[in-house]
């Protein structure tokens, strides 16, 4: 297990910056070593926070990225609700990233199909890997504790064989998602959590330090041998 880095920021106005010099620092280091930055996204305040800065960046270069999604609600790609959907408004249509470099959902099938379809959308973008190996997965964690679409005491917590997992009961709407599972969250060389807001500052502390029973599900994120860093403010 790799060491955890927290780093604490007394603003968005800092970790923005610090967000998008993560990934444009991860993206320089993995296409060097194999010409090809895998990256998976969160939703949530993730998804404005993460645009804004990469397109404030002088320069940026995804010809070479492979973007997956974390996790993805299963709506229509213009519901609002659809991380694809404001990631394409507010990133993707403004930067040199190929269609063939985005892992979507296929939003028209039932779940169950849809988690299966996207495991094999995986399979194919890793075919050298038993499971998929993300050069940088980006989380958030809701005020529950929940990453991914993965929540407190669900029964998703204890998937070991899956790498995507369908959910038709999220607590938090939409009710139906599909998700990376933990093994494939575990097996990334980096995961970072970007957590901005107070109201999760009870939260993050149980997260970080541990508490009485069940661990939520963020502090059940520990890669094998990759890094894990926390940005928050
Ligand atoms: O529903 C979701 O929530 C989490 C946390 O979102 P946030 O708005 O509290 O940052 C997010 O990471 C996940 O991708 C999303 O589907």
């Amino acid at each position: 297990m790799a060491a955890r880095r927290v780093v604490v920021f007394p603003s968005s106005a800092e970790l923005g910056p610090a967000l998008a010099h993560l990934v444009t620092s991860r993206a320089e280091k993995a296409i060097a070593s194999h010409g090809r930055f895998t990256l998976g996204l969160s939703g949530g305040s993730l998804v404005s926070m993460l645009s804004k800065e990469l397109l404030a960046l002088p320069q940026l270069d995804c010809s070479k990225w492979v973007v997956g999604f974390c996790d993805e609600r299963l709506v229509s790609f213009d519901d609002p609700e659809s991380t694809y959907g404001l990631y394409k408004s507010q990133l993707f249509s403004r930067v040199n990233i190929p269609d063939s470099g985005i892992l979507t959902i296929n939003s028209s099938l039932p779940v169950n199909e849809c988690a299966e379809d996207y495991t094999c959308k995986l399979k194919e973008a890793f075919p050298d890997d038993d499971i998929p190996v993300f050069d940088l997965l980006l989380l958030g964690m809701g005020p529950d504790g929940h990453t991914c679409s993965l929540f407190p005491d669900h029964p998703l917590l204890k998937e070991t064989k899956k790498t995507v997992a369908p959910i038709s009961d999220s607590p938090k709407p939409p009710a139906q998602r599909v998700t990376m599972t933990l093994p494939v969250v575990n097996a990334a060389r980096c995961v970072a959590f970007v957590s901005t807001g107070g109201s999760k500052a009870a939260i993050l502390k149980e997260v970080l330090e541990g508490r009485e029973g069940p661990a939520f599900p963020a502090a059940r994120v520990v890669p094998a041998t990759g890094e894990l860093l926390w940005l928050f403010c």
